[in-house]
């Protein structure tokens, strides 16, 4: 089964082409204005005590700037950026020796933090409370305990799923900053920087074209653009205009609300095949041939935030925008929505 687009934006590493737009300080990451202002608090208040700065967690969809973020917040707080993930820590061990290497006051960047081992998590808990690691050697009679003293550092943890933290976990951070998809605007402000990073000519119609169809998520605006780059220069003259965007676009079959091949699908298995919901997850995702994961991390998200979706108790549920999205005639179920 082919990728959509968008899911491969949404899984993009850390290509070279990312790190070259990656915006290096808070001055020059634009949007998310409340979550960045708490932060360069934090990182002042830090500062001016002389501390370690607290404990972090970042939230939100893929691709809205959660790495680009904590690394921003280390060159602020002028710290060492340790990076892992929560899949990367399978063993106590594993945890042990990325703490090890911690120095006073660096930065531990743990991505996908929900996906921790249970086990694991537990041992984070008296390193993140007391910077302390008790771990456990051996097994059977041997079996003993070493306690490590750490030097006292700052988690970062980032998750696309804040709900499935468990609470202890969850309680040891001071503060949630949740990411919101960015407005078209902010997304034409970030094109034109990337464009003018890429030395590529681009018109502000152009931006705005390419911003209205990258679901809110500057990950995917700058994958766009670089498509965009590519059309132009072999169709056109090299500028991107709104036009030159919106014929590149249409040629990979991004509509005008930034919705792919696999958006539409979801829409139309839930309006055809489950008679507009409310249907669970899991048979949508059957449906589509498409795993839950996937359908509730990058499509779901962006299908409710645009109004062709609604969670309800009981399952997924088609908006009126989602029949008129695919030309479906929406039937009368106003007493079965709730
Ligand atoms: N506010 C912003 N301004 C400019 N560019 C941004 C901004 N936020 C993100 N980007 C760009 O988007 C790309 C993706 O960001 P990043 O890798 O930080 O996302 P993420 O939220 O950590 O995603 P994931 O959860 O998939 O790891 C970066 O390379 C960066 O160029």
């Amino acid at each position: 089964m082919s990728e959509s687009f968008y899911e491969q934006s949404s899984k993009a590493p850390d290509t070279l082409f990312d790190l070259s737009l990656r915006p290096p300080a808070f001055s020059e990451f634009h949007g998310q204005d409340k979550v960045k202002e708490r932060l360069m608090l934090m990182v002042e208040a830090a500062q001016g005590r002389g501390d370690v700065l607290e404990h972090i967690l970042l939230s939100g969809p893929p691709g809205l700037g959660k790495t680009t973020l904590a690394n921003i917040i280390a060159a602020a707080a002028g710290t060492n950026l340790h990076t892992t993930s929560g899949p990367q820590i399978e063993k106590a061990g594993d945890l042990a020796g990325v703490l090890t290497n911690v120095q006073k006051g660096d930065i531990l960047f743990i991505d996908e933090i929900h996906r921790l081992h249970p086990a694991i998590e537990e041992y984070l808990y008296p390193a993140m409370e007391d910077f302390r690691l008790d771990i456990i050697i051996d097994s059977g009679p041997s079996a003993r305990s070493i306690q490590l003293n750490l030097p006292k550092f700052t988690l970062v943890g980032a998750t696309t799923r804040a709900g499935m933290l468990t609470s202890p976990l969850r309680s040891r951070f001071g503060l949630v900053n949740r990411l919101d998809y960015y407005s078209r605007e902010e997304l034409a402000v970030i094109i034109q920087r990337s464009a003018g990073l890429l030395d590529i000519d681009i018109r502000p119609d152009g931006a705005t074209e390419v911003a209205s169809r990258s679901r809110g998520t500057p990950r995917i605006a700058n994958n766009l653009l670089r498509w965009v780059r590519d059309f132009a220069q072999v169709r056109g003259n090299g500028t991107i205009d709104g036009d030159t965007a919106n014929a590149a676009l249409a040629m990979i079959e991004i509509d005008e609300d930034g919705l792919d091949e696999m958006d539409i699908r979801i829409l139309e298995a839930v309006i055809y095949k489950f008679n507009g919901g409310p249907v669970g997850l899991s048979s949508i995702a059957v449906a589509v041939g498409e795993d839950a994961s996937t359908l509730e991390e990058v499509h779901e998200p962006f299908l409710i935030m645009q109004g062709f979706l609604k969670r309800t108790p009981r399952g997924r549920v088609a908006l009126p925008a989602a029949y008129t999205k695919i030309g479906a005639t929406p039937q009368n179920k106003q007493n079965e929505l709730f």
